[in-house]
């Protein structure tokens, strides 16, 4: 894992989306798995302005979420469908025909979990994917207990999930308790993974994700096993971290070493 630990949210938001926008000027045709919740919004909007800027376009990308809401429509403003039009597909060059959402209005969401693994290997796979984290450690909505070698399934919201994301929702409005989510299988499969976390509320899932047991309680631990995960945190999130100045140091000196190559 690479850890980088910055500032504030804001420096978290302009690093990730650098990485981002690095990989579509090297591969214009990128697959990019994306990820809804508060956190990546800053970086969709970093996307956003770098794309009205013309240093990157998304004409030929493709990309797959996360996950879905299941029973809610893509219409519906609280689906991840909505969402990411809202925050990213409307305001930028991208083909929306080339743009994939779990469907959460699925006749048969067991067939639609296989045919949504059929097209990530069809589009030859996620090039980099994009999470945010849970307070209890989840991704995607690969709740703890999620299997590390899970697929693209059904799974039921924990009640500390429904509760984090009650804010979304209007008072007595309908709330999914159920989703379409990768597995965690599916996410190890991306050829580099990028997770952001910023906020103290987020520092507990970080320890237990870095430095934490690799276990089914804390699904992002998984990425303990990916050979190209970089975490990018703020100071708050990394608060727990018991090795916090060694991470500190390995940076400095992937830095250096950086240079030192980019002179050759
Ligand atoms: N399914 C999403 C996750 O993909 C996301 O990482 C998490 C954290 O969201 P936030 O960034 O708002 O804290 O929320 C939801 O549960």
């Amino acid at each position: 894992m690479q850890i980088v630990i910055l500032n504030d949210a804001a420096a978290v938001a302009a690093y990730g989306a650098n990485i981002f926008s690095t990989q579509l000027q090297k591969k214009p045709t990128s697959v990019l798995g994306l990820a809804t919740g508060s956190t990546p919004v800053a970086l969709y909007q970093e996307l956003i302005t770098k794309n009205k800027a013309g240093e990157i376009s998304f004409s030929q990308a493709t990309t797959f979420n996360l996950d879905e809401y299941l029973g809610l429509t893509g219409d519906h403003p609280q689906s991840y469908r909505y969402f990411m039009n809202e925050q990213l597909f409307s305001h930028i060059d991208i083909n929306k025909d080339n743009t994939f959402v779990p469907s959460g209005d699925a006749l048969n969401p067991i067939t639609a979990c296989k045919e949504y693994e059929n097209k990530i290997v069809a589009a030859g796979g996620v090039d980099v994917q994009l999470l945010g984290i849970g307070r209890n450690g989840h991704i995607g909505f690969n709740e703890p207990s999620s299997g590390l070698c899970s697929r693209t399934r059904v799974k039921t919201l924990t009640k500390a999930t429904v509760d984090d994301n009650a804010r979304f929702f209007a008072e007595g409005e309908y709330q999914p308790h159920l989703s379409i989510t990768m597995g965690i299988g599916t996410i190890l499969e991306a050829k580099k993974v990028v997770l952001l976390a910023t906020g103290e509320n987020k520092a507990h899932a970080v320890h237990a994700m870095i430095e934490g047991p690799l276990m089914a309680k804390c699904p992002a631990s998984a990425l303990q096993l990916h050979k190209d995960a970089v975490i990018v945190i703020d100071k708050a999130a990394a608060s727990k971290l018991e090795d916090l100045e060694f991470y500190q140091h390995i940076e400095a000196e992937n830095q250096k070493l950086q240079t030192r190559l980019s002179s050759l």
